[in-house]
């Protein structure tokens, strides 16, 4: 049995994490960290509100963080110091968070899984738009998401645009005069990527992709319906972070 905690119960990915986790044979519910005591009922399931405390009373081995980036960045760090493997969803970390992290993985050997999506399916989108850039170098991305969403551009697309900008050298798309009559009509640009964040109630998380060449339009589309699309990544990583000893960012990164 994997002894795990997570961070933000209480919320759409939280709960259904923990319900996945308590209902896995091979884990087990050690503690959760919610941003108040009272309203939760997990039964015997302490409720923690001090990650500091959690993590020395509840001795988990991996820390599930599903909140925001600035707490994400801070549990995920007293984790790693406390020895505990972090395996972390939530979205919005700085190119700088993830140089420190990655500096603290090698430090002190332990292990740290950074997954900007847990969905088999949406790494399938990225690996193919990555792909799809050896031959196709303009390219917008569309993300498309329910209006509760604090961070954007998602952290989906950003990790899609790195991806194609593994294969796209950078130059700007469009016509080189053109200009934004209202500011940010193009959406927001990663050399010369443009992406585009939509939020509107009733959805959940979805993504274009959309590649652009003379007389031809490729489109990649991925769509989660519901947040149970997410459970079987959670579930790999919680297995995979026990074996590593440095920091992992992407999902991709464990499937070939
Ligand atoms: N990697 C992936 O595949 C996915 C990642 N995400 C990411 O996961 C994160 C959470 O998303 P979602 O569940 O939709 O967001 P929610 O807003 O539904 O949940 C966030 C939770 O964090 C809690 N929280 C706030 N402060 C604390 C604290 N001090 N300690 C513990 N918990 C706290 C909030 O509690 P309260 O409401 O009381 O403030 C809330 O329950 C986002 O960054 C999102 O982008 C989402 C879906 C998939
Ligand atoms: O906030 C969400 O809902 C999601 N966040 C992640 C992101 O920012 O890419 C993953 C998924 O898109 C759902």
């Amino acid at each position: 049995m994997i002894r795990v905690a997570i961070a933000g119960p209480r919320g759409k990915m939280g709960e259904e994490a923990v319900n996945m986790v308590v209902a896995h044979a091979e884990f087990e519910l050690v503690s959760v960290l919610d941003s108040k005591q009272s309203g939760l009922d997990l039964g015997s399931v302490p409720v923690y509100t001090s990650i500091e405390q959690l993590l020395e009373e509840t001795n988990p081995q991996v820390f599930i963080d599903l909140t925001t980036p600035e707490l994400g960045m801070k549990h995920t760090t007293a984790a790693i110091q406390a020895g505990v493997r972090p395996v972390v969803g939530t979205t919005g970390f700085t190119q700088q968070d993830l140089t420190e992290l990655e500096e603290l993985c090698e430090k002190t050997q332990i292990g740290c899984i950074i997954a900007p999506n847990f969905s088999i399916g949406a790494i399938l989108m990225m690996k193919f738009a990555e792909q799809a850039a050896r031959y196709m170098q303009d390219v917008e991305i569309i993300e498309m998401h329910h209006d509760k969403k604090l961070d954007a551009p998602s952290g989906t697309a950003v990790k899609t645009a790195e991806l194609i900008q593994n294969n796209r050298p950078a130059h700007q798309q469009g016509h080189p005069e053109e200009q934004e009559s209202i500011e940010g009509a193009r959406g927001a640009d990663l050399e010369g990527i443009k992406l585009h964040s939509v939020r509107l109630p009733g959805l959940v998380a979805h993504q274009q992709v959309l590649f652009g060449g003379e007389g031809q339009l490729l489109t990649l589309r991925h769509d989660s319906f519901t947040r149970g699309s997410f459970m079987p990544g959670v579930a790999l990583c919680i297995k995979e972070v026990m074996t590593t000893t440095k920091l992992i960012y992407g999902l991709e990164n464990l499937i070939d």
